[in-house]
């Protein structure tokens, strides 16, 4: 299957189960990768046939800032879910990474990979 991707989205969330995380937003950077079959776009070369990555990464920006979350596998859900339920999207893998978690590591994070019915 073809694939659409959004790599290194940043976000800026409320993220994660210490007080000083309530308090201190903090970025999250997201890796998205969306089957998508681009021959309808490629023929018509209409925006309307194609997985439109923009207002894709907008909509996942919007969702990741609306409100403070504990963990980063709640956040890569909700990603997914809007993907999957808003996109018309039939598989999506979500890699999110939370660079400022771990002082001693350069970065942490899940994958998960979704599929919708
Ligand atoms: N599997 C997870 N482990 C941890 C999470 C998380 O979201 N998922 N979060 C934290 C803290 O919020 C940490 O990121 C603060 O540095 C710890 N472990």
């Amino acid at each position: 299957m073809d694939k659409v991707f959004v790599k290194g989205l940043r976000t800026q969330a409320f993220i994660g189960v210490y007080d000083w995380e309530h308090e201190q937003s903090q970025p999250l950077i997201f890796d998205l990768t969306m089957a998508w079959d681009q021959r309808a776009a490629a023929a018509t070369d209409d925006i309307a046939d194609a997985l439109d990555y923009d207002t894709l990464s907008k909509a996942v920006i919007k969702l990741v800032e609306a409100r403070p979350r504990q963990l980063i596998e709640t956040v890569a859900e909700e990603v997914a879910a809007l993907i999957l339920n808003e996109f018309k999207v039939t598989e999506v893998t979500v890699r999110l990474e939370k660079p400022e978690a771990v002082d001693a590591a350069q970065t942490v994070g899940v994958e998960i990979t979704r599929s919708s019915n």
